[in-house]
């Protein structure tokens, strides 16, 4: 599966280029308003393009006077909230799209409870709707998305509508569903870190346009736009899992919450906000220690950003002007950072 698209929808102002290598998993960020989710409907059917075409696996699915209707496109929409059938059981839900088009009852039944079992929910194969936690429904809505076996995945902010402890858990599934072979996904989200754990590349959209593109980690560590920007308030450290975080390839640990296996490649991220900067080493609490050198300064409105060089990574820290006034912090001078490991989160990549 490859997708190529090149389509302008004049109503909304956009106009968006971009393609999706086969197997391969791209992120849209951008704020709101963007046309992120207009992208969405274009490629699900639900929007006419006004010019240009969406292309699936050599096939025109919109563009050229012609228009495939969504049912037909061999695309499946995952959006925020699971809308499930709420009088169908979760089984019968999942087979409903096989059933649809004709595949038999058992036959469809039996791939439903398959999938089910896929995304840990075989256990719950018989209950309704209602009778699942925001997280299983998610998940069952994403067995369902599968059961009709699209070629390109369209997930509209999956992990948006549930709490702190379902995120994670979906996060994790979806990564193992996303990464299986041959599978292609669009992903819209706001939260660089679903970006960073489920996506190979990126787009970033602003006012209907394409901002930037690229790998992941590039477009989040190096932002061009302003919406990467605005992102990349966050520090990224890559590196491999460990038990209790990561370990970057020139030696520096990281502890922090992960989410992930040990010996699996991964990022350590957090905000340049939890970084607190030393003259000398301050001991105490907070797990994280490293000494780095200050590479540049820039006051930024209310704060000022330090730029230091720990390894071969940029770290970021931001700090009160009276802070920095305190410390010595020309270029070259070694500061030692401390982050709570708490404030560190840490996430396997595909
Ligand atoms: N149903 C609609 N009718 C008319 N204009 C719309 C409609 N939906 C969105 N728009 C407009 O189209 C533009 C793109 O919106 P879109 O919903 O695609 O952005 P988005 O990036 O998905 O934003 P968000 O992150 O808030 O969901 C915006 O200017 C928006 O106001």
């Amino acid at each position: 599966m490859s997708l190529d698209v090149h389509v302008e929808f004049a109503p909304r102002g956009v106009a968006l280029d971009l393609d999706v290598p086969a197997g391969e998993v791209l992120a849209v960020l951008g704020p709101n308003g963007a046309g992120k989710s207009t992208l969405l409907g274009l490629l699900a059917g639900l929007l006419r393009p006004t010019a240009g075409r969406v292309v699936l696996d050599g096939r025109v699915l919109a563009g050229d006077g012609v228009f495939v209707p969504p049912h037909r496109r061999g695309t499946a929409l995952l959006a925020q909230d699971a809308l499930l059938f709420p009088h169908l059981s979760v089984e019968a839900n999942v087979a409903f799209g096989p059933r649809s088009t004709g595949t038999p009852r058992a036959q469809a039944l039996a791939r439903a409870r398959e999938l089910l079992a896929d995304v840990g929910l075989a256990d719950l194969a018989r209950r309704r709707p209602r009778e699942l936690s925001g997280g299983q429904a998610q998940r069952a809505a994403l067995a369902r998305a599968l059961a009709t076996g699209p070629r390109l995945l369209l997930l509209d902010e999956p992990l948006a509508a549930l709490d702190v402890t379902a995120a994670p858990q979906v996060r994790q599934v979806l990564r193992r569903v996303l990464r299986a072979p041959g599978r292609s996904a669009v992903l819209v989200t706001h939260d660089p870190l679903d970006a960073l754990a489920l996506a190979d590349r990126v787009v970033v959209v602003e006012d209907g346009r394409v901002a930037e593109r690229g790998p992941v980690q590039d477009v989040l560590s190096r932002p061009r736009s302003a919406f990467g920007a605005q992102l990349a308030g966050l520090v990224l450290l890559p590196g491999t899992l460990t038990a209790g975080g990561l370990r970057t390839d020139d030696g520096t640990v990281v502890a922090g919450a992960v989410t992930g296996e040990a010996g699996e490649r991964g990022v350590a991220l957090f905000s340049p906000t939890a970084v607190s900067v030393h003259a000398t080493d301050p001991g105490g609490s907070p797990r994280n220690r490293w000494s780095a050198t200050v590479l540049d300064v820039t006051p930024r409105g209310e704060v000022v950003r330090l730029r230091a060089a720990l390894g071969g990574h940029d770290v970021l820290a931001d700090l009160t002007v009276a802070a920095a006034a305190e410390l010595d912090l020309v270029p070259g001078t070694v500061v030692h950072l401390a982050v709570k490991a708490t404030a560190v989160r840490v996430h396997a990549t595909p």
